[in-house]
């Protein structure tokens, strides 16, 4: 049973229920928006020369996610997950990490 956000979203990768994407598969970010969760930005995928959008969560002073934002981002796949495959709601194709924080 996972306990924190962090946690189900281990879970979640291992379990395969959620794809972990390699960060350095990213390319050519140009920032699109910014949201409560924190800066959006256009990438290229090169995996499969797709343009996709990268959501990018806030981290905190202390250089850990913020508590409520991946708690409320949790909820979001969760939901995105339930409504998956619906043409007017876009694909979610998995979670990335980096050691870096897109700042440009
Ligand atoms: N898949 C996407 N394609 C194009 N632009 C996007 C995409 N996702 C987010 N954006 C842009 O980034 C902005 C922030 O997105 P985000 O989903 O973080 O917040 P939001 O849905 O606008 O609102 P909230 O912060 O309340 O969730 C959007 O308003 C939009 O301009």
């Amino acid at each position: 049973m996972a306990n924190t956000p962090e946690e189900w979203l281990e879970k979640s990768i291992s379990n395969g229920h959620i794809n972990y994407l390699e960060y350095n598969k990213f390319t050519d970010p140009t920032i699109i928006g910014t949201g409560a969760f924190g800066k959006v930005f256009k990438c290229k995928w090169k995996y499969c020369e797709l343009m996709v959008a990268l959501k990018c969560l806030k981290i905190d002073t202390n250089l850990s996610l913020d508590e409520k934002i991946i708690k409320d981002f949790i909820k979001e796949l969760k939901l995105l997950r339930r409504v998956s495959n619906h043409p007017n709601i876009i694909s979610f194709y998995g979670v990335t990490k980096s050691i870096h924080s897109y700042n440009i």
